[in-house]
């Protein structure tokens, strides 16, 4: 049995149907990433799990047990928001304490379980700052303190790093997996970027309008989408009717959705190839994105997305005749 059960989960705000008969299973210590694009649903299922919102119906269960009644504060777990809601008047370490606090814990395993969560997070040394003091991403580590040192069995982070800029995230994601792997934690985050859920992940449930799209680790959703919608969110795929194919290829397939070709996939060629699609096109434009540089190519009228990895200099001028090759297995029917 999985360690938290949604089971045929409906929600509605009135008319609106949010979560669409959700069933979804996650296992004891995975860090799970519920990806999707904006109002398809992810914080309304987290925010169902931690019982900050009622479900209309179905079942959740966790650990075996029934907690789709359950006070919040019955569930044991522990939640961190984009917003870090940190009391301003209250320093670090009484931030972190807070919760403890008032589970009137005696003072000396405060301190102890308060200095060992700061070490976690890296945060040794602020404990005498106020919040106004701190970074975006530093207020997000006191968060994150504040909520494993109540110990929960699972954390849900909705959304925590979207407010903190791009370098600091990369710094804060690893601390987020490490504190995860640290304390046995099972965690579910939600995002809507996709990068992020790729990195952080164990497995990735993409949500589309309320319902799981598709559930994969990080590499399946990335080379195996299953739908137009899944090929469109993730990995930056081009997707071709089934018209535009056969004018790329010279070749028909069958796909009602269409086809998806990964920019990386294809491969820009000089002589002979052994894979089932080669076709001529002419350099649009290049456009460099980090260490790949990526090509729009013209073939037949449709323009395509190349990537490669960008050395030292641009590979071909705009208006160059290329020669391009692709695998059928890389050409994805939808
Ligand atoms: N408290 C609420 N009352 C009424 N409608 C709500 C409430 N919370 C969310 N909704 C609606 O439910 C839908 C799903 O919202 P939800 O916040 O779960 O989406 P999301 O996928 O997490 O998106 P985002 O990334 O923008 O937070 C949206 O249409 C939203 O307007």
């Amino acid at each position: 049995m999985a360690y938290i059960e949604f089971r045929n989960i409906d929600k509605f705000y009135g008319e609106n149907h949010v979560l669409k008969n959700v069933n979804l299973n996650i296992e004891k210590g995975q860090f799970v990433t519920l990806l999707g694009p904006s109002g398809c649903g992810k914080s309304t299922l987290l925010r169902c799990l931690s019982g900050l919102e009622e479900i209309s119906s179905g079942q959740i269960i966790m650990d075996g047990k029934d907690i789709t009644g359950l006070e919040p504060k019955d569930r044991n777990i522990g939640m961190v928001f984009q917003h870090y809601s940190l009391f301003p008047n209250m320093t670090v370490e009484e931030n972190i304490a807070f919760g403890l606090k008032m589970k009137k814990k005696p003072q000396d395993e405060i301190d102890s379980k308060v200095k060992e969560v700061m070490e976690m997070v890296e945060l040794t040394g602020k404990e005498k700052a106020y919040p106004v003091s701190l970074s975006g991403g530093q207020q997000q580590r006191v968060a994150l303190a504040r909520s494993i040192v109540q110990q929960p069995k699972v954390l849900l982070l909705d959304e925590p790093l979207s407010a903190i800029d791009a370098k600091l995230r990369k710094a804060l994601q690893q601390s987020i997996r490490e504190v995860h792997k640290k304390l046995g934690l099972t965690s579910i985050f939600v995002t809507h970027d996709q990068d992020e859920a790729m990195v952080m992940s164990d497995t990735i449930h993409l949500f589309h309008d309320g319902k799981i799209e598709q559930s994969s680790d990080p590499i399946g959703m990335y080379t195996a989408p299953v739908s137009k919608f899944a090929a469109t969110f993730i990995g930056n795929y081009n997707i071709l009717s089934e018209e535009q194919f056969a004018a790329v290829t010279g070749k028909r397939v069958t796909a009602p959705e269409g086809i998806a070709i990964r920019p990386e996939t294809l491969q820009f060629v000089d002589g002979e190839t052994d894979e089932e699609y080669c076709f001529t096109g002419t350099i649009v434009d290049n456009t460099p994105k980090g260490n790949v540089l990526q090509y729009r190519v013209r073939v037949n009228g449709i323009i395509l997305k190349v990537d490669v990895l960008f050395r030292s200099k641009t590979l071909f001028q705009n208006g160059n005749k290329v020669k391009l090759a692709v695998a059928d297995h890389n050409c994805i029917r939808l």
